[in-house]
This record gives C-alpha cells, structure tokens and sequence, in this order.
C-alpha cells in the first residue's frame, strides 16, 4: 500500500528479529514464516450495467497451531496476495500476544468497494466465501471485517456460509450484526482497546488521558472510536484524517460534533470545526500521543524522522516500516505495537464467538470490563518482558506471541 517498504517485508524483518532474539533455529524460523495454507481464487462479478470483471481473492492461515484461523476481510485495490500473507502473519502474532485461542489468518479481495453499488459488493461477498468454503468454518477459520467491510458484509458470509450447510452458523463470522448474533461492543472493541493501550502507557510515564494532545490518522472504524474514546477519557484531539486529508483544532476537535456530522453523511474535511491538514503533515503534528489508523508503512525512515509525539500507539496494522521503527526507537518515542494497541477487535471477535458457540449473550459492561482486564494484562506482561529484557515494546510483544506459537508446535509434536 503506502510506502516503499512492503507489509510483507516489514512482518518477516520483524519475525527475524524476534527468532534472533529467542535463539530459535533455521528450520524453526522457516516454519514459523511460512503461511500453513492458502487460497488465491478468481471472484467474477455480473456488475448492475451486465458487464462481467474479474477480481482475485485470497484466504491465508498463517498458523493454526493455537487454534483455527482468524482474521479479518480486507477489501481495497491495493490487495495482493504478499499483503494478505503479512497481515495473516500479524494476526498470528496478536492472537497469542492477548492469549486468545486462534491462530492467524487475513483474507482479502482486489476490489475498491466504493466503485460498486450494495448489490454488487453481495454478489462479491457471496461468490468470495463460496470459493473459500472448504477451509472457513467455526472451528477451522472465522472471518471479521478489516478495511472496506463492515457488519452487512460478515452478515453475507454468514448466510452464504449457512446456506451451503443448511442450517445457521453464526460463529463463522465475528463483527456481525446483533441481530443475527453480533456481540455488543465489538463495533467499537478496537478504538477502545487502542485507548486502553495509550493509556497504560501514559500511565508508565506518569501521564494522564487528560493531560494529553493526540491526533489520529484515518477515520473509519478504527479511528473513529479512537477519536471518541479519547475525546471521553479527557484528551485533546486536536486532528484526524481519512484518505481525502484531514482537519486540525490546535485546541481540540469537538469530537462528538464531528461523529453527528460524518453519521448524517458529512464529509470529514467539510466538518467547519477545523482547519485543513493533510495526512502527511498530521503525521509531524505538535502532539503527545499519535494514532497511525488506517494503512500500512506510514512511518517509514523520513516520516519518522519527523514525528513529534513521545507515543506512538498502532491503532492500523503494520503503519510503522522497519526503517521508521529504528528511527523511533532511537529517538526514545515509545511505540506501542500493533500486534498489542490494536488487539481489542479480535478479543471481542473471540467474546462474540465464545457466546455464539454458546448461544448465551453477555452485556456491554461485562463485555467492556474484560476487554479493558484483557488489554490491561497483556500490556503490563509485554511492558514487564520488555523492561526485565532491555526490548522496545515491539520486540516484547513479538517475543512473547512468538515464544507462545512456537510452544504450541513443540508440545503438539511438530517441531522440526
Ligand atoms: N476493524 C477492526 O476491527 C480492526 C482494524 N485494524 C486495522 O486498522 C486499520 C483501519 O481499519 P478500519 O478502521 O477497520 O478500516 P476502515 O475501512 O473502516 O477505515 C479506514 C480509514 O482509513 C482511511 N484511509 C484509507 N486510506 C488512507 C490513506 N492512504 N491515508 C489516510 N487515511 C486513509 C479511510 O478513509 P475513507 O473512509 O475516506 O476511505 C478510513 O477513514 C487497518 O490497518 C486495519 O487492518 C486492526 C485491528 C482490528
Ligand atoms: O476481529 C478479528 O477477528 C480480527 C480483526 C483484524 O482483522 C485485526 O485485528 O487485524
């Protein structure tokens, strides 16, 4: 996507530095490189006009040592498979790094779902998961949305998914809607989660949510409930951005004002509470806190270079190239990881399957006070591993998800 830097690399330059620091073998670090299965399928569509196109779609499990595949359904132009392979290989990293029983898997389809209407993308998402049939399932692989899906589309591949099997198999997919067995609060499960992470380690230095100016790139799902949670907790958000450019308020965005007014289908940069800025310069804003929140490779060497907030908190996937990662870290900026600030999405993903599987709901508090335990612990054990070992907070998080996958193929007999 953005950058020179491919996501691809970047996951496997990280991988290598963890397998370094673990002192695992060649053959072990081939294994845990290695994606377990994959699918490349063609997806024809009959657009509305009659005419036929053709996109490719992929299904990777990169692991499936700690349990079945999971991971979200990217749709985006820019999709190839080498992007599907890295964001599988995080996924596998996230799941154990938050002790939830999956391995790790991505999907995604080489489609700008802007340019088709509601009943092409259907037509899409049916024809997509019908050719990757064989290897989803609840216990073998469970789909989320990712960028360009939402709830409608994890409704589809239920449906198609259940239709083919002849009864209805809600844990197929997670993010779905409640009404057809979504779970409360994973909508906003990863912007919140993203806020536990910022604020565990402000907390760290000492520093509250109320003493901080943050500003957060990319205003999806994601980013929207970044925005918002922060803009609760007591910080300033003084910029946000799609991927038209974005708007800044040295003292701070009316937040909730914005949300109303991008829900009745308002455009970001026409919101009138701000001046323009653009996704570049919001990168090097005067900040405390910055949420890189929609696309990978962002921060590369030049941009990190730049940047001027002491936290960086990874609400997208794989936004921090390894180059821009070196040149944080050199400059003391604290980079809470992907793997780890964003990891709130698939651990209310595993809570909607656990009630799914148990056709049994939970309520939103219960549901938000485990996501806020699980966040919790999770960071205080990569910030203790990172402190007692001497690693940034990435090479702890990488570590500990690493040791953990890694221990599941020797206990299971299939260490090489
Ligand atoms: N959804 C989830 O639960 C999880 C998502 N993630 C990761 O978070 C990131 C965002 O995902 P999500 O919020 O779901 O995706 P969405 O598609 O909901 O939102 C993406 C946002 O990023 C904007 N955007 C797209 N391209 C650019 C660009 N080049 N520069 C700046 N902004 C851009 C989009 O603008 P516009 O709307 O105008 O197109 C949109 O505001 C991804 O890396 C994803 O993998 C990680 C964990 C869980
Ligand atoms: O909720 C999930 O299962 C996974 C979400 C996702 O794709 C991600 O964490 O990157």
């Amino acid at each position: 996507m953005v950058g020179v830097t491919s996501p691809l690399t970047t996951a496997q330059a990280q991988l290598a530095s963890a397998v370094d620091i673990l002192g695992y073998s060649p053959g072990l670090h081939e294994m845990l490189a290695t994606p377990r299965r994959e699918m490349n399928v063609a997806v024809p569509l009959r657009r509305d006009s009659g005419e036929i196109v053709l996109f490719r779609g992929y299904r990777v499990q990169h692991n499936i040592s700690r349990g079945p595949g999971k991971g979200g359904l990217r749709y985006a132009a820019s999709v190839d498979v080498d992007e599907v392979r890295a964001l599988a290989m995080w996924m596998t990293w996230k799941c154990a790094v938050v002790d939830v029983p999956y391995g790790g898997a991505k999907g995604g389809v080489t489609i700008d779902p802007r340019g088709y209407s509601a009943d092409e993308l259907e037509r899409v998402t049916r024809r997509y998961t019908s050719e990757i049939m064989p290897i989803i399932g609840p216990e073998r692989d469970i789909m989320a949305p990712d960028v360009g899906t939402d709830e409608q589309t994890m409704a589809w591949v239920m449906d198609t998914y259940s239709v083919n099997l002849g009864y209805t198999i809600p844990a197929v997919t997670t993010g779905k809607p409640l009404t057809v067995g979504g779970s409360l609060g994973r909508a906003t499960a990863t912007g919140r989660g993203v806020v536990h992470a910022t604020q565990a380690a402000l907390a760290d230095a000492g520093v509250a949510l109320s003493e901080v100016r943050a500003a957060v790139q990319g205003f999806g799902k994601v980013g929207t409930h970044a925005a918002r949670w922060l803009h609760e907790g007591g910080a300033r958000v003084v910029a946000v951005s799609d991927v038209d450019g974005g708007l800044r308020a040295d003292d701070g965005l009316d937040v909730a004002a914005l949300l109303r007014h991008v829900a009745q289908g308002g455009r970001l940069t026409d919101f009138p509470g701000g001046e323009p800025v653009s996704n570049a310069e919001l990168l090097t804003l005067d900040v405390d806190v910055l949420i890189p929140a929609a696309v990978e490779g962002v921060l590369d060497e030049e941009t990190a270079a730049g940047v001027k907030a002491r936290w960086v908190v990874e609400g997208a996937n794989g936004p921090t190239t390894t180059e821009g990662d070196r040149v944080l870290a050199e400059r003391g900026i604290v980079v809470v990881p992907d793997i780890l600030a964003n990891a709130g999405g698939v651990i209310v993903s595993y809570f909607e399957w656990v009630q799914a599987n148990q056709a049994y709901w939970w309520t939103e508090r219960e549901i938000a006070e485990r996501l806020e335990q699980r966040m919790r612990a999770s960071y205080d054990a990569v910030a203790a591993q990172a402190r007692s070992e001497s690693l940034t907070l990435r090479e702890a998080a990488l570590t500990i998800g690493v040791q953990r996958v890694a221990e599941a193929h020797q206990i299971r007999g299939l260490y090489p």
